[in-house]
């Protein structure tokens, strides 16, 4: 073991922890790592040989390796593991100590972990980090929150191990508190908007007869253009992929039900606690949910009617028109997204910077896209922008994409094809720009049957009114 001091420690070496790491090695700083199950340290330390890593088969040797103030990064499975492993190191840790999590932990937990280890006198980050396995290993990433003076200390190592977009660092303090990791959990609830609009694109795509690798080279080509992100690369080389055993494009034998852990769900419940509308993320929850129940939908299948869906007729323009429902959507779905982001922003008072997550977001996140630009530029325009929809680009693009984007909604709802993220987007695009909505009939409804009363369109906002309404039980 060495004897000088490690800049740096990880416990929890599983795909996460592993990657980082390296990366954080590869910066020049010495590092030493602790796994719960040992044999895990002694093989990852013997698979890389040379570098400077310090393993440490128990906690008491592992804090001991780490230069003071040590900073500990734990990378373990999000939930009560992060608490227990917490319990173990506070009677190790000196004041001022600062322990990092880097897990997807949700924010509330954050903020209890947060005020907890103050009351100990020990420095607590809670930072999110996106970007997988290779993200991890090259360059992710990171959403930290926490106090200010402990995000300076711990600056330099994260702004050297992230990825870098126009030699930009991606990442920022994002806030105090649990402020880092809120950030992460919209992070990924907009992965999961991005993700269920490109399947989407996909069925319709099936349904028009376009074979997998004609799909593949469509989102190749689209990773060309407007469209360029990791998920719409990712997906044409998914789609190229072919099955070892059968020969058959490798998708198509996967079992067409979604997993999920759990951050999608998070920001429905944050969302709907803040009376914000993220239709199309809640769309992609929701379609993951309704994949999942495989059994009860092949019953179905064989007893609810339906058209057989059949867009060859479309086949011709279907990709241009498809390009721009998907992009109008994915416009909405960051809308919505910042709109959460703003809203909670507000009521938590963290301060946050709009502009500078949406350019944190340009390189190693699951969701890094040439379009983030744009969402960089319309806040740094205007830090105010009440929705991103009104943003001149935006609302240009919404302009210019929404013929295409009913069409395509149009056709898949006669042919029985569903795009939950797609109808779900244009129903909010087309609902907020309404001037006048059918919610007066809703209001009615609600003083006739509970006396809720109503305010009058011909009368002064905030003065309310009620009917005596006739009766309707005899
Ligand atoms: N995988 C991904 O692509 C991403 C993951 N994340 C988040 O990063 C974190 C790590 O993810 P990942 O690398 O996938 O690993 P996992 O979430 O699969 O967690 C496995 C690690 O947690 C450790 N662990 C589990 N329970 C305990 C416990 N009670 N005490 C101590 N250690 C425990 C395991 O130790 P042992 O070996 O002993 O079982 C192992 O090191 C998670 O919060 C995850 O949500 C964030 C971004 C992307
Ligand atoms: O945090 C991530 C990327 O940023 C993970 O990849 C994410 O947790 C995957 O989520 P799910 O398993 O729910 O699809």
């Amino acid at each position: 073991m060495s004897s000088k001091k490690s800049d740096f420690g990880l416990i929890g070496l599983a795909v996460m922890g592993q990657n980082l790491v390296l990366n954080v090695e590869s910066r020049g700083f010495q590092v030493s790592v602790y796994n719960r199950t040992t044999d895990k340290t002694d093989e990852f330390v013997a698979a890389n040989p040379g570098k400077k890593l310090v393993g440490c088969d128990t906690l008491e040797a592992f804090v001991q390796s780490l230069a003071l103030p040590r900073k500990i990064q734990i990378m373990v499975k999000a939930g009560a593991p992060v608490d227990q492993v917490i319990e173990q190191l506070i009677p190790l840790l000196d004041k001022d100590d600062i322990i990092i999590d880097g897990g997807n932990s949700l924010y509330t937990d954050t903020e209890r972990r947060d005020a907890y280890l103050s009351s100990k006198g020990l420095r607590f980050i809670g930072a999110g980090v996106s970007g997988g396995e290779e993200g991890a290993r090259k360059g992710p990433a990171i959403m930290p929150g926490g106090p200010a003076s402990t995000w300076e200390v711990m600056k330099p190592i994260f702004e050297s191990i992230a990825a870098k977009v126009d030699g930009q660092p991606c990442v920022i303090h994002i806030g105090p508190g649990g402020a880092g990791h809120y950030v992460k959990m919209i992070h990924n609830g907009i992965e999961y908007g991005d993700m269920q609009l490109i399947c989407e694109a996909y069925s319709l795509f099936k349904a028009a007869g376009f074979t997998t690798d004609e799909m593949a080279a469509i989102f190749n080509e689209w990773n060309e253009g407007d469209l360029q992100s990791y998920l719409i690369q990712i997906t044409g080389k998914a789609l190229e992929q072919k099955d070892p055993e059968t020969g058959q494009p490798l998708v198509e034998l996967i079992l067409d039900k979604a997993g999920q852990k759990g951050t999608g769900q998070w920001t429905l419940i944050n969302a709907a606690e803040n009376a914000v509308v993220i239709s199309t993320i809640n769309a992609a929850v929701e379609a993951r949910v309704l994949s999942s129940q495989k059994k009860q939908r092949v019953v179905a299948s064989q007893q609810l009617q339906g058209p057989k869906p059949d867009l060859s007729a479309a086949k011709k323009d279907l990709v241009a028109k498809v390009h721009d429902a998907l992009y109008a959507s994915k416009v909405i779905s960051y809308t919505q997204g910042f709109d959460l982001i703003k809203t909670m922003g507000e009521k938590k008072q963290w301060g946050l910077d709009f502009g500078g997550i949406a350019s944190i977001w340009r390189g190693g996140c699951i969701i890094r896209a040439r379009f983030l630009n744009r969402i960089t530029d319309a806040y740094r325009t205007d830090p105010a922008l009440v929705n991103l929809m009104l943003a001149p680009f935006f609302k240009d693009l919404l302009n210019q994409t929404q013929q295409n984007w009913r069409e395509v909604v149009a056709l898949a709802v006669s042919n029985g094809i569903p795009v939950p993220a797609f109808s779900a987007s244009l129903a909010y695009y087309d609902s907020y720009r309404s001037e006048r909505l059918s919610a007066n009939l809703l209001q009615a409804q609600r003083d006739f049957f509970g006396a809720h009363t109503y305010e009058r369109i011909d009368k002064p906002e905030g003065q309310f009114f009620h009917t005596e309404w006739p009766e309707v039980i005899g």
